[in-house]
């Protein structure tokens, strides 16, 4: 597995305004999209092309494009869907499978309670979406999921990410990839990340 921290000025001016404790509901959402669309440039770069001529302004000419495998866009609700319009800028054509988790405020524990992913899942690679890998119990249950129902190409796009998720998400699943805005330094007795960026599900939807 690959832990891939982007230190992008834009990432890393961008992410520093998510911080602060001021930041209205209205510029963090707008800023979670900004950065999952940057996370989204970087965790494509591999994706393979081919050459294919096409008519331009004066004759034919060689064109690339993406070859291989589509894509299906997985948030993880609700927090998740505050990137989603960054990545689909990116990607307008990729379906979108959702899945539904929360973290019991008490053990930690991630709770399943809705699951809707593409037919063909099994076919396509997996960009998994959500602001904050904290002890990692979330994004290894979709992994779960996602795996069940066939998926073999997944990476996942977290705009903070704690050393102890990451080491979670690594010795559970060390064939998925990992983009992040930032490695922070560690998880407070709450399971919060510190710095972090507070809760971010309630960040985005404006909810206490
Ligand atoms: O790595 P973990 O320890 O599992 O924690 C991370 C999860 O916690 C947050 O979701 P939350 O449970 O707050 O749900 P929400 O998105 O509905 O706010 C966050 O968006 C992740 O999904
Ligand atoms: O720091 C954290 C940890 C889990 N969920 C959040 O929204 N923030
Ligand atoms: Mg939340």
């Amino acid at each position: 597995m690959a832990v891939f921290e982007i230190t992008h000025p834009l990432v890393r001016h961008k992410l520093s305004l998510m911080r602060s404790i001021s930041r209205s509901t209205r510029s963090f959402r707008q800023l979670s999209a900004e950065v999952g669309c940057l996370l989204t440039y970087e965790a494509t770069k591999d994706l393979e092309i081919e050459d294919y001529q096409l008519e331009g302004w004066n004759g034919e000419i060689t064109g690339q494009r993406i070859k291989g495998k589509k894509a299906t866009v997985v948030p993880i609700l609700r927090a998740g869907i505050g990137m989603l319009d960054g990545v689909l800028e990116l990607m307008p054509s990729a379906k979108i499978s959702v899945v539904g988790l929360y973290r019991d405020e008490e053990t930690l524990e991630p709770v399943t309670y809705f699951e809707k992913l593409a037919g063909d899942i099994n076919k396509r690679m997996a960009l998994i979406i959500d602001p904050m890998l904290a002890t990692g119990g979330s994004m290894n249950a979709t992994i779960d999921l996602l795996k069940q129902a066939g998926c073999t190409d997944i990476r996942a796009l977290v705009l903070v990410a704690a050393p102890e998720g990451i080491k979670k998400v690594e010795s559970e699943h060390p064939d998925v990839d990992i983009y992040t805005a930032s490695v922070d330094s560690h998880l407070n007795e709450n399971g919060y990340i510190i710095p972090g960026l507070g809760d971010a599900g309630d960040k985005i939807f404006g909810t206490k």
